[in-house]
């Protein structure tokens, strides 16, 4: 009976795409290849209210207006849960494990530890930038073209890395490639196990188990590390400034038992590079294809940048300064956002939104992030990249882009949005204001912006060779 009531509650929900059993495989189908149409089609049609479509292994509910955002936000996680959502949508306790599961103590330290980013952190970052972009783009007076995909993946995976494992380990190339693949690999197992059926998925998952090789790969590089460590403390005074400060060591600080192996830390480091590099690096590609595509942006925020730079030197303030990098970046994000998706949760009990629709327990939430921000209700002009619209008044600019709104929700939002926002912003504008200070930029001649595409609701940029030389 509980079941026929939730299919009768559901079925109540308008459908994009097909809605009878096998022929909404299709639609699952066309939503892997072109999320974004059928997601838009859904938005034009149903706005204000709710729709869902068919995915390869659930149904999604997607919530269209300010108020049903608002509704999601406000409710417990005992009622809407992130947590779960997660489990459904990467089958993390198949494809990662409980260990990474049950235990959050990396997202404790991003939001406190990485989030404060003191002023010793920062130097670390804005050093390896400096090493990470002399050997990827070496500075000459003449163009030469780079991949920018490839070259940024790897600037931001070693700046990162500097405070998830320091030096000399986040300049080891072996190490940062198994970091920098780890999510592909992830990925193919959520594929392969998501479509098996529920009791075939533990068997898949570890006949698979691709996490767990890489992280088995990363532990001898962490091995090595870890006992150095633990022997140099036995010999200093804990308030030692020769204590590390990062990731690993908080992390061998607070673990105990088994959490302490190097393969579970080696999974916890490879969790956090899971979450720390595709969007970084997919909004860092976009800000280098509008820059490269217009001379006027390179013009304007260089002015900007050295600017500050002048009465501030390079600090974490003077980032916080610039508003019109803010404002560029905030619009890259808004028509680019990394994912097609954002506030996914799972229902664990009834839910009813303050309109009076309700969803049984059971059903995936999620909002549609690109049309929210296309909305010209939301932005004048939508369409239209206009890089400098967030800071044109103090009123636009008191909201930066880590602030998450209803209609800006490339983090999420609420009290599960990304907690990485606040170092990706550091991040993003340190590298940003660098490129705009050392490197002219431009695209090959005869090339243009690439075609993008969201593939399973993740974007993927395009691909294309963007020229560099050192700034005349
Ligand atoms: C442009 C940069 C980034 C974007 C657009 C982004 C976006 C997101 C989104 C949409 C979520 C899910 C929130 C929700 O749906 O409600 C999320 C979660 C998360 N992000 Fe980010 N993120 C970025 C950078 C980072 C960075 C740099 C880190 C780490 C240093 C990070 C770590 C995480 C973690 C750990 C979670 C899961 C949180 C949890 O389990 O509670 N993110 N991010």
């Amino acid at each position: 009976w509980n079941s026929h009531r939730r299919s009768a509650i559901l079925g109540a929900i308008p459908v994009v795409g097909y809605s009878a059993p096998l022929l909404s495989m299709i639609t699952a189908l066309q939503f892997v290849r072109n999320s974004q149409r059928l997601i838009d089609e859904g938005y034009r049609k149903y706005r204000g209210g709710l729709y869902r479509i068919r995915l390869l292994a659930h149904w999604i509910v997607v919530a269209t207006d300010a108020q049903a955002i608002e509704d999601i936000r406000k409710a417990p996680p005992h009622v809407l849960s992130f947590g779960a959502a997660q489990d459904v949508f990467l089958q993390t306790i198949h494809t990662a494990g409980p260990e990474v599961v049950h235990d959050r103590s990396h997202v404790t330290w991003i939001r406190s530890e990485l989030t404060r980013c003191n002023a010793a952190r920062f130097d670390a970052l804005r050093e390896e930038m400096a090493v990470a972009l002399d050997e990827q783009i070496p500075l000459s007076a003449g163009w030469k073209a780079y991949p920018v995909e490839e070259v940024v993946a790897h600037v931001v995976c070693q700046m990162s890395n500097r405070l998830f494992v320091g030096e000399p380990l986040c300049r080891n190339s072996e190490y940062l490639e198994l970091a920098m693949s780890f999510a592909n690999e992830f990925i193919r197992d959520v594929i392969i196990v998501k479509s098996c059926p529920e009791w075939l998925k533990p068997p898949v998952a570890r006949l698979l188990g691709n996490a767990r090789k890489c992280a088995k790969r990363v532990a001898t590089h962490l091995r090595p590390v870890i006992e150095q460590r633990d022997a140099a403390k036995r010999t200093l005074d804990k308030a030692s400034a020769s204590i590390p400060d990062d990731a690993l060591q908080w992390c061998l600080d607070n673990a105990t038992g088994d959490a302490r192996h190097p393969a579970n830390l080696a999974l916890r480091m490879l969790w956090i590079n899971f979450g720390s590099l595709h969007s970084p690096t997919v909004t860092l590609v976009f800000a280098l294809y509008h820059l490269a595509s217009s001379p006027e942006y390179m013009r304007i925020l260089r002015e900007e940048v050295d600017g500050v730079f002048a009465h501030e030197g390079w600090s974490k303030a003077a980032l916080g300064k610039m508003r019109k990098l803010d404002s560029f970046l905030k619009e890259v994000l808004r028509l680019n956002p990394p994912g097609i998706w954002a506030q996914q949760r799972l229902a664990l009990q009834p839910f009813t939104f303050s309109n009076g629709q309700t969803i049984p327990a059971g059903t995936m939430l999620a909002c549609p992030v690109l049309s929210l921000h296309r909305d010209e209700e939301n932005y004048p002009d939508a369409n239209e990249f206009r890089p400098w619209r967030h800071c044109e008044s103090d009123e636009a600019h008191k909201n930066l882009f880590v602030t998450t709104k209803p209609d800006f929700m490339p983090f999420g939002h609420g009290a599960d949005a990304c907690p990485g926002r606040f170092f990706a912003a550091i991040q993003m504008k340190a590298l940003l204001a660098h490129i705009v200070l050392t490197y002219d930029v431009r695209f090959e001649e005869g090339r243009r912006m690439p075609e993008r595409r969201f593939v399973a609701g993740v974007l993927l940029p395009g691909k294309a060779s963007v020229e560099f030389r050192q700034r005349a």
